[in-house]
């Protein structure tokens, strides 16, 4: 588990004060991912820096399981990092060294005896799909497989934490999604904790259990991704659940017609119930879908759908039976609003 409290970071440039973290608090229970997305200049390398003990937060503090990292002194920092794998956006090997070498050198750095180090290369090389290629140079090996000689050389020193700072965003989308399903696998294999910054949408859809949206050194929005999908109107869950663009006139209603056009977000629990058939007969109403799409996020399926009721339908009454039926009820965000969301929460 990773715990961070009131993390600060200022730097001084001149007379100039840089406010880089701005008191950052977040919890990572052990055995899940959670996911930072922000802009550039957000604050995502001072946070990673200050997580890996690279850089001193200025005030605040970092714990993995308990143990409390951003007080330890200079000579047992070298300990501490060992409770953390980094995973880097290009594997950042070395190219005189073979894959198997890449693997071993942070264990050569510490000491580990030899037959030590031998055994563990070869789990960890079986682990991340590379058995056959120990003695392959990194320019022997595609992006993906670089990547995965990365996440083992991270997984050297068996970190409780891995720290992956755009992991996927140097691959083509095939290999994002084999990095990303071998990065969980080995969260539940190995029950690790782990935080991924990235600019990517999708892999906060595919891996991330929780994600943050970080801006100017804060965190703006947070949760599981279940409970940013209930929010429609967040940046977070424009982002992750966008409805489909209409054009920049037609939004799927009037002026002065957005009492009976409805957001409607549909979660894993009725996702496949036919609620929206159900409240038509039930008002005796018609129900006209405007837009709507259906994400997978994790494994769970969530979907989002702009509906138009008939006229002289009582809203209050049907809002009241939609919510409970387990559906979550926003009133429509206009398109103008829903593009600056989005590219705030993607950036
Ligand atoms: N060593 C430093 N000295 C002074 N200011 C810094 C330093 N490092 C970062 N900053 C400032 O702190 C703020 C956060 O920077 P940071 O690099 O953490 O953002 P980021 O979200 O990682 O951006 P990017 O995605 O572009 O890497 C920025 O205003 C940046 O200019």
């Amino acid at each position: 588990m990773i715990t961070i409290k009131d993390l600060r970071k200022v730097y001084h440039q001149g007379q100039r004060e840089i406010i880089a973290l701005d008191g950052v608090s977040l919890q990572v229970p052990k055995g899940s991912i959670h996911g930072i997305i922000g802009h550039s200049g957000a604050g995502k390398s001072t946070l990673v820096r200050c997580l890996s003990l690279l850089d001193r937060p200025t005030s605040g503090s970092v714990a993995v399981n308990d143990v409390e990292l951003s007080s330890v002194g200079q000579r047992e920092i070298r300990q501490a990092r060992r409770h953390i794998g980094m995973v880097f956006q290009h594997a950042n090997l070395l190219d005189s060294r073979t894959a198997a070498g890449n693997i071993a050198h942070p264990l050569e750095i510490v000491g580990t005896p030899k037959a030590q180090i031998e055994e563990t290369v070869n789990r960890l090389l079986g682990l991340v799909g590379l058995a056959e290629l120990g003695t392959a140079y990194p320019s022997q090996l595609s992006g993906g497989q670089r990547q995965r000689v990365g996440i083992a050389r991270a997984l050297a020193g068996d970190p409780d934490v891995l720290l992956c700072d755009e992991p996927t965003s140097a691959l083509d989308p095939a290999t994002t999604d084999e990095i990303l399903d071998l990065i969980k696998d080995l969260t539940v294999r190995l029950q690790l904790t782990v935080l991924i910054i990235t600019h990517e949408m999708n892999v906060v859809k595919r891996v991330c259990d929780a994600v943050s949206l970080l801006e100017s050194g804060r965190i703006v929005e947070h949760g599981s991704l279940a409970e940013i999908a209930e929010h429609a109107d967040s940046r977070l869950a424009q982002a992750l659940l966008p409805l489909p663009q209409l054009s920049a006139e037609n939004q799927g209603f009037e002026d002065g017609q957005e009492e009976t056009v409805l957001d409607l977000t549909f979660g894993p629990g009725n996702a496949n119930r036919p609620v929206l058939s159900g409240l038509a007969r039930h008002f005796d109403i018609d129900v006209n879908v405007i837009s709507g799409s259906v994400e997978s996020l994790g494994s769970e399926q969530f979907g989002r759908l702009r509906v138009a009721l008939g006229p002289g339908t009582d809203r209050a009454a049907v809002v009241r039976y939609l919510e409970e039926s387990g559906v979550s009820v926003n009133r429509p965000v206009p398109n103008s609003e829903q593009d600056s969301s989005e590219k705030g929460a993607q950036a």
